[in-house]
């Protein structure tokens, strides 16, 4: 038995061992779970009886009181138990079947022998309690294992830096308690395991990394110094897989203080929700909440507008000719979307601490209770060091008080007495009971005073029909945000006093009529919605979130500064992730973040803020990457993964239905090959919708459009701007020709969904294919005809 074959052997009764007894320790666990959960159950079912209830005098109220007391903390005890168990149970039971998947051989400085560490996705003690027979690969000592190579080494302990010798480094895949793949590393860690893992086809979900994250990701993971994190990472280059695991590290790291729903991932798409969404169970971890900024705006302003959402305007952009209209509308994007008009509603928020406030006067029935003067005169009559949100919260209190002095007087109205005649048995039957209830509270003489029942009767009715209002004035409808945001759009006098008349754009005036029409049409174009909830939050109070601990920005270069700085203001005590890929900024408003993330420093300055580079792109094959990166300047730091596969192939098509009986072909093949993921990317929805009609007879095939939920497998058609953040085994660029992406700036909306592909990339091109393919040295590619 050569030296090899001893240490499989080796290790593999080592697996034996420790499996063994994780499968004990989790047979022990399970019998006391249902003990407990039998006890919680129990205690639910009698909780009353064991309290005692006695409301007789004040002692005896105060000794079920505390009776309750002590019952509710049984139970909650023994709830907490029943959790904690369960969570460890579900750690074990990953553990059995995969305990570990690295091992590395230590010896400390100044320490005698060397410490053989296996590191796995959770920690797992000996029955003394004390050896560590798996270590979670979140401990401090694990991250000698990504960042180190054999040789001196060290790691960071809150108690400082630990150093000496790795004498060894192991890499395992473990299946079913059985070790299938097993090598020592030397540099880096195992490239040959990394090979493995990526050349696997994909499935329609993200999976973990944690056995082969890399160095400069494990950076990622672990930084936890500076209140803002921007990753920028080439395209595949691990930025959404290094933020999941930094999600679980933190999980870990901060376990007494941070649970899972007090950290935020914004995504590109709801789509995107579904496909990371296995990564933290993977690991034993809750997911952490999810939403879109999308949803975000709808939630917040959705009911009182129409809102456009970022795809709607990325397909219209996409589709409208050159022309007067798309000049003013990427003018209006631009501007919008920039730190200067953030500064120049701000600005106008000071104006209105002394004029120009406008209010929505109270009517009802027709009639005016509170006039827009009337409110704008008592509006400025508060001190005016009383911050403006603080002044608008006193003109709340004072309308309310108002409107019960109108439904006072009002009582006496001919149309109650109408109401009252109206009132159906059941209303009258509900008054009546109501109105006796309050005469016996009162002591008052039975309900034989006709009077005092009209009047009773009369306030009721008043009072329902007055409700609406209150909820408005509640909700402080009154401000007449619509109103002064139109008026900041238009009155150009104003504007340039408030902005200073910095960057202000040719195209004003008409950026003002656009956003007008729609307004007044009930809608808010993309651009103008975080601008008019910034105003609104400005004048009724920002609804801040203070739970939240950290926010997760992936596809950050999708945001604009102005929705930047909005963020951090709703989120305070939470710090950010930032992750992005400026190649990859597709919107309109993207070209304002300067070409640079560098300029995200600003958002919480240079002093709070850490740049960490992914030059490493591992989703696509290296032909695929050097195809790629081939059309972007710049695109040679982009470093390909050593893995090999074919050079993507350029199709060239003379009529649509060659162009359709090719990919149906072809996709047929793919999937006969394995790539069973396979997507058609068009450049649009409608043009996605085309193609469907197309070709759905002939291959089965998923039509994916903005709202859909859930990430499926198959063969999906689906538009370049939702192909975000995911993969496919192999890409289908339906039309790659020069007449369909014809701009300059669609370079990146291609690239981007060039960059999808895992395994293979097949363009099509109905004629002369697009330059950015032709910027490609020809030698990356296959150009068939
Ligand atoms: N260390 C790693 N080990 C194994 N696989 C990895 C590693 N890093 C990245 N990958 C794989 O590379 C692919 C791309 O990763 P990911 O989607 O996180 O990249 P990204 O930078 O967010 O990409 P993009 O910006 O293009 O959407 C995924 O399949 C991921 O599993």
């Amino acid at each position: 038995m050569d030296l090899k074959d001893q240490d499989w052997l080796y290790e593999q009764e080592r697996v034996d061992s420790v499996t063994g007894k994780i499968a004990a320790r989790k047979g022990t666990l399970e019998a006391d779970v249902g003990l407990v959960r039998g006890d919680v159950v129990e205690l639910r079912k009698d909780f009353w009886d064991e309290v005692r209830v006695n409301f007789s005098s004040s002692d005896d109220l105060g000794e079920t009181s505390t009776s309750l007391r002590q019952q509710s903390q049984v139970l909650s005890e023994r709830e907490r138990a029943h959790l904690q168990a369960s969570e460890t149970l579900k750690k074990l039971r990953l553990l059995e079947k995969s305990p570990y998947f690295g091992r590395i051989d230590f010896t400390e400085e100044g320490q005698e022998g060397t410490e053989q560490i296996y590191l796995g996705i959770a920690s797992f003690l000996d029955d003394d309690q004390e050896t560590f027979l798996v270590y979670d690969w979140r401990a401090p000592v694990s991250s000698l294992y990504y960042d180190g190579a054999p040789g001196p080494a060290a790691y960071q302990t809150p108690s400082g830096e630990i150093g000496g010798m790795m004498e060894l480094k192991r890499q395992f895949v473990i299946r079913d308690a059985q070790i299938k793949v097993m090598f020592d590393t030397g540099v880096t860690i195992g490239d040959e395991l990394l090979q493995q893992v990526l050349s696997h086809s994909s499935d329609n979900q993200m999976k973990s990394i944690v056995a082969t994250i890399q160095k400069e990701q494990n950076a990622v993971i672990r930084n936890d110094k500076s209140r803002m994190l921007v990753v920028q990472g080439a395209a595949g280059s691990g930025k959404t897989s290094a933020a999941l695991q930094r999600v679980a590290y933190l999980l870990y790291k901060y376990r007494e203080t941070l649970k899972a729903d007090q950290v935020l991932l914004f995504s590109p798409n709801p789509m995107f929700n579904s496909y990371v969404s296995t990564v933290l169970p993977e690991l034993g971890e809750e997911n952490m909440l999810q939403t879109t900024f999308q949803a975000y705006l709808e939630h917040r302003i959705g009911r009182e507008f129409d809102l456009e959402d970022v795809f709607s305007q990325m397909e219209s952009m996409l589709k409208s000719e050159e022309g007067p209209w798309l000049r003013v509308k990427r003018a209006s994007i631009a501007y919008k979307s920039s730190t200067q008009f953030l500064d120049a509603i701000r600005s106008y928020k000071d104006d209105l601490e002394h004029a120009g406030m406008k209010f929505k006067p109270i009517r009802f029935k027709g009639r005016l209770i509170v006039s827009e003067e009337t409110m704008r005169e008592k509006f400025y009559s508060y001190d005016s060091a009383i911050r403006l949100a603080n002044r608008v919260d006193l003109m709340r209190d004072w309308l309310l008080k108002e409107l019960a002095q109108f439904a006072k007087n009002e009582r006496q109205a001919p149309w109650v007495d109408e109401q009252i005649e109206l009132l159906d048995p059941d209303e009258y039957q509900k008054a009546y009971t109501r109105i006796r209830r309050k005469q016996a509270a009162k002591k008052q003489d039975t309900f034989d005073d006709h009077e005092r029942e009209r009047s009773l009767l009369a306030k009721m009715v008043v009072n329902e029909w007055l409700k609406p209002v209150r909820k408005w004035i509640k909700r402080m409808r009154f401000i007449d945000v619509k109103s002064m945001y139109e008026t900041l759009l238009t009155d150009k006098d104003l504007f340039l006093s408030v902005s200073g008349g910095k960057g202000l754009p040719e195209e004003w005036e008409a950026m003002g009529e656009h956003a007008l029409e729609l307004i007044h049409a009930g809608k808010l174009a993309y651009e103008d919605v975080t601008p008019y909830l910034y105003l609104q939050d400005l004048l009724k109070g920002f609804q801040i979130n203070s739970v939240i601990r950290h926010v997760f920005i992936d596809e950050v270069q999708d945001y604009s500064p102005f929705q930047l700085e909005y963020v951090k203001r709703i989120f305070p005590r939470a710090r950010m992730t930032a992750l992005g890929d400026l190649n990859q900024g597709i919107y309109a408003h993207t070209d304002v973040l300067g070409g640079s993330l560098e300029s995200l420093k600003q958002l919480y300055g240079a002093e709070d803020t850490e740049v960490i580079s992914l030059t490493r792109s591992y989703r696509s094959t290296l032909e695929i990457v050097e195809f790629t990166r081939g059309m972007m300047p710049g695109g040679e730091s982009i470093i390909p993964f050593n893995r090999h596969g074919e050079k993507p192939i350029v199709q060239l098509a003379d009529s649509r239905e060659a162009l359709h009986r090719s990919i149906v072909e072809d996709i047929r093949s793919l999937n006969a090959r394995g790539y069973e993921h396979t997507a058609i990317i068009c450049k649009t929805a409608e043009e996605c919708e085309q193609v469907y009609a197309a070709l759905k007879d002939e291959l089965p095939m998923k039509r994916i459009a903005k709202t859909t939920p859930q990430f499926v497998t198959g063969t999906l058609v689906i538009p370049s701007y939702l192909a975000k953040g995911v993969e496919f085994d192999a890409v289908v660029i339906y039309d790659a020709s020069q007449e369909v992406y014809r701009r300059e700036s669609e370079r990146k909306l291609f690239y981007t969904a060039c960059t999808r592909a895992m395994h293979q990339l097949h363009l099509y091109s109905l004629g002369q294919p697009c330059r950015f393919i032709r910027d490609v040295d020809p030698s990356k590619y296959m150009l068939q005809s």
